[in-house]
């Protein structure tokens, strides 16, 4: 029998859930249909693209994640925001409900962070992004997104934005993990723009 704890509240299966579920999983099989060449190519549009679009200030905290999966690969994005000057920091898995974003040294080594994930080592210090490029399972033409459904991005977003930081959000996908809409829940918080292998697309 689970602990008190583990028993999942009953909105766990609500319609909203079920049909998030439903939309994260085609979006994930399209993405994971994708050719490798192309993913590789698209990844460099990536960089082009937000190099191009993206403006930061030296020393401007930047999170962007490490590819798992069929995910687009920001590394190339990554190592030139670097170049300008800007710090860069990657998450790590901390529990079953946080992440928390260690500094990405270009050069030092990287750790297994569970779950499939490579991040920085526990020596790395712990920054707060001024600029989150959010890895995503889909998202709508309102900047509305689904994540892998463990809510980690909305809660490290939510506990920024109780600091009193209000971080740039920009999604990071391939055009194919588009959907018509992504049901509203009140914890999500909108992304300002998408950058996908067609460009910078800003919301609102
Ligand atoms: N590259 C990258 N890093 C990231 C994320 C991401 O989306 N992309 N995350 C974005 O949030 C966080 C990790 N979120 C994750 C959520 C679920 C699973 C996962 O594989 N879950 C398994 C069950 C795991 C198990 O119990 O062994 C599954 O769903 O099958 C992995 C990472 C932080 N790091
Ligand atoms: N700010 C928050 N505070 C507390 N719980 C939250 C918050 N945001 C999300 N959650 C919880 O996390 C769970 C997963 O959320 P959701 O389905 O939105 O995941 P997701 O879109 O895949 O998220 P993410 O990409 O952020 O991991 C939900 O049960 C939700 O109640």
């Amino acid at each position: 029998m689970p602990a008190p704890h583990e028993i999942k509240p009953v909105q766990h299966h609500s319609p909203i859930k079920e049909l998030k579920k439903k939309l994260r999983l085609e979006a994930l099989g399209r993405r994971d249909a994708l050719t490798t060449e192309f993913r590789i190519e698209a990844s460099m549009r990536i960089a082009d693209f937000g190099l191009a679009a993206l403006a930061v200030e030296t020393g401007a905290v930047v999170s962007g994640f490490w590819p798992i999966r069929s995910e687009v690969d920001l590394r190339p994005l990554l190592f030139g925001l670097h170049e300008r000057g800007a710090r860069l920091c990657l998450p790590v898995i901390m529990d079953k409900q946080t992440i928390l974003f260690r500094e990405l040294v270009p050069g030092a080594p990287m750790i297994d962070t569970g779950f499939g994930t490579a991040g920085p080592p526990e020596d790395a210090a712990v920054l707060d992004p001024s600029l989150m490029l959010v890895p995503l399972a889909a998202f709508d033409v309102r900047g509305h997104r689904i994540g892998y459904g463990a809510g980690y991005y909305d809660r490290a977003i939510a506990h920024l934005q109780v600091k009193g930081l209000n971080p740039n959000l920009i999604g990071l996908a391939f055009d194919c993990q588009q959907v018509e809409t992504v049901p509203d829940e009140p914890h999500d918080v909108p992304l300002e723009a998408i950058l996908t292998e067609s460009g910078l697309r800003r919301f609102g």
